[in-house]
């Protein structure tokens, strides 16, 4: 069995530096101290992330299926139980992205978006109808 490293947050805020630099992606932990130079996105995005929690920042990016794998290198640990927080993209399915992003939105609302359209047509079509007999 592999056990699994665990780390506070405040643990993971001492490496804030180009020296160690450790930055948290939904709850897991990602020393990227050797890949701050070889970043495509640059150095200065991870620095300012470090020692935080960079979960918004990269999933905001949109990075790449490669980087999403890439990062698992880096992998040193996941944060305590305790401090475990429960981020907006966790319900959002990346494979499927913006589509299902968009019938999640649209779910409640298509309905109601139906019906007004619906009212619509059928108030230009009496429009016409009452025009034409009249
Ligand atoms: C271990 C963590 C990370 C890994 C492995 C990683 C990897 C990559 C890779 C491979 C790319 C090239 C484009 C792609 O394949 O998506 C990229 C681009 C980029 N990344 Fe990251 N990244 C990490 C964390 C972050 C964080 C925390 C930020 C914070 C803002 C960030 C910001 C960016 C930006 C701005 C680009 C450039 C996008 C562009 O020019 O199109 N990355 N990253």
């Amino acid at each position: 069995m592999t056990t699994v490293k665990t780390f506070s947050r405040r643990d993971v805020s001492e490496h804030n530096t180009n020296r160690s630099a450790w930055i948290v992606i939904g709850n897991k932990i990602y020393d990227v101290t050797k890949f701050l130079d070889e970043h495509p996105g640059g150095c200065e995005v991870l620095l300012e992330q470090a020692g935080g929690d960079g979960t918004e920042a990269f999933e905001d990016v949109g990075h790449s299926t490669d980087a999403r794998a890439m990062k698992e290198e880096f992998y040193v640990g996941d944060i305590i139980e305790e401090e475990k927080t429960t981020y907006s993209y966790d319900k959002k399915t990346w494979k499927s992205g913006v589509v299902g992003d968009n019938k999640q939105r649209g779910e409640g609302s298509s309905l109601k978006d139906s019906i007004i359209w619906y009212s619509i047509v059928a108030l230009i079509v009496a429009l016409v109808y009452y025009l034409i007999n009249h």
